[in-house]
């Protein structure tokens, strides 16, 4: 999900609004089309109107009747037939063909129902809440009976039983409140409902769905099966087993939490959404301060705002340390564009229009622009290493849900390949968060118990192994799901070779 991006969805945004200017001059020139098909029918119907007082007559003139068949042979050919003829409404649909490549497919919308789905989990959003278009206290628009019913059918089909009932009771819940919806009957809801609730265990819910819907569809070939069979069920569970004294609405947050397996997970989860989850065991020993390693002069009239986070492992965040003529930089390097550009069309002939995605690396180096050089030897500055060996910058989009599951980002024994790299390992981890993210988003640190919510300019900076070489396994962090907004970070990952003298290795892990 690292690259479930965003500009993908905005650049259907682009061909949304070409779609509609096509349809624009498609109307327009049909509204002249028809015009010109009027006149054509008056000049018919008067010519007839002559003609028909004494047809001997009129054909009996040579030149009328040379007039007459010149009329549908040639002129017939030249001008009406092109007036008749609708081929503009042909190219309009071939347009709007060429333009389909732009535009979210079956699979985009699988994508963002799924994405959904899992952030109402990891954020514990109600689905009501949701559906009136409150996404975590950020608003959207709402959701109709049918938006609702749409959204539980995509989840039924992946037997995804459980969100179903979610979403199919908030689609009858609009649907009681009466909101002049026309895409959806109750019954449809009703049946799908019936049927998930039996599949989570809720016979007894079912079997009242059920006989709910054949009030509304008696003559319903399913239901009726569906009644008989959910009748006997509870019959013998009524003989083997003690009742359960409700109705049975077995499905709440401890289910999920139990098919949720692993304790990472949920602490992850609950980081995610701000909760505190450790007490931060250096809280009374972390500073804020200016830092200027090595008395760079790079720093010197501007020195580093540093917030130590954590001591040990060392992760620490820099605020305001990339500019936004530079953040504006890289988004431009390494967004996919929509480019327009004049090509000769191999089928018509013709040059031709055509609108392309370009894509752009989502690597940067100083060969792309000297304002990426520049940033590079700050992050040397503030962090007083050297940038010899460090990578160059990744630059990541994540769109709605997007997310990054915990990981670690130096490469461990058993991954002999990273082992062999020149440079070394991964020593440490500057990255820069280059957007806001209104909703969601935070990087969190599971086994320390951080939360870092993302500021625009920011940077975060820890060491992932210990001076002997060794990885620190605490360093383990995952980027939590963006549930509103495009979370954009830049990554500049530092490897061990040139550090000789600027973090010199030790046999310990400390010395
Ligand atoms: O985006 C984040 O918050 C973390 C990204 C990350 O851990 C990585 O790219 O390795
Ligand atoms: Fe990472």
């Amino acid at each position: 999900d690292l690259y479930s991006s965003i500009t993908h969805l905005q650049s259907a945004l682009y061909a949304e609004r070409d779609i509609a200017k096509e349809i624009r001059d498609y109307v327009q020139s049909e509204q002249e089309r028809l015009q010109k098909l009027n006149r054509l029918a008056d000049e018919f119907e008067s010519h007839s109107a002559t003609a028909l007082q004494d047809p001997d007559k009129y054909m009996g003139n040579p030149v009328n009747a040379y007039l007459f068949v010149k009329h549908f042979t040639l002129d017939w050919d030249n001008d009406i037939d092109v007036i008749i003829r609708n081929n503009s409404r042909q190219e309009l649909s071939s347009k709007i063909d060429e333009m389909r490549q732009f535009l979210p497919t079956y699979e985009d919308l699988s994508g963002s129902v799924n994405a959904l789905l899992r952030l109402q989990d990891t954020y514990k959003l109600d689905t009501a809440e949701l559906a009136s278009g409150n996404v975590g206290g950020v608003s959207s628009n709402e959701l109709s009976a049918w938006d609702c019913f749409e959204l539980g059918r995509l989840a039924y089909n992946n037997e995804d039983f459980y969100h179903t009932i979610m979403w199919m009771d908030e689609a009858l819940s609009k649907l009681n409140k009466g909101t002049t919806d026309t895409g959806v009957k109750r019954a449809d809801i009703l049946d799908y409902l019936a049927f998930s609730l039996y599949k989570q265990g809720n016979v007894r819910r079912a079997l009242k769905l059920t006989n709910e819907m054949l009030v509304l569809a008696p003559d319903h070939p399913r239901a009726n099966g569906n009644k008989d069979y959910y009748e006997k069920l509870l019959k013998e569970e009524d003989l083997n087993t003690e009742k359960r004294g409700d109705d049975g609405d077995i499905i709440n947050n401890r289910q999920l939490d139990e098919y949720r397996s692993g304790k990472e997970y949920s602490t992850y989860e609950a980081l995610c959404r701000g909760e505190d989850v450790k007490e931060n065991k250096y809280r009374h020993r972390l500073v804020c301060r200016y830092t200027n390693k090595n008395n760079n002069p790079v720093l010197i009239l501007a020195p580093a705002k540093e917030e130590q986070l954590y001591l040990d492992p060392y992760v620490s965040m820099f605020h305001d340390s990339i500019r936004d003529h530079e953040i504006h930089l890289i988004k431009h390097l390494a967004t996919p564009k929509l480019d327009r550009a004049t090509v000769h069309n191999p089928k018509t002939g013709k040059l031709e229009t055509a609108t392309y995605r370009v894509s752009k690396s989502c690597w940067l180096s100083g060969r792309d622009s000297p304002d990426i050089e520049k940033i590079n030897t700050r992050i040397s500055a503030v962090t007083g290493l050297s940038m010899d060996t460090a990578e160059e910058l990744q630059i990541a989009n994540y769109g709605i849900g997007g997310q990054y599951e915990p990981h670690f980002d130096f490469a461990r024994r058993r991954e002999p390949t990273a082992f062999e790299m020149e440079v070394g390992n991964r020593i440490a981890t500057f990255m820069f968060y280059i957007s806001d993210v209104p909703a969601g988003g935070a990087t969190v640190f599971p086994y320390l118990g951080l939360k870092i919510f993302p500021q625009k300019g920011s940077a975060v900076f820890w060491y992932n192994l210990f001076k002997n070489g060794e990885g620190i396994y605490d360093t383990r962090h995952a980027a939590c799901p963006v549930l509103v907004g495009s979370k954009w970070v830049s990554n500049k990952w530092i490897h061990e070779r040139g550090q000789e003298f600027r973090r010199p290795c030790g046999l310990k892990e400390f010395e």
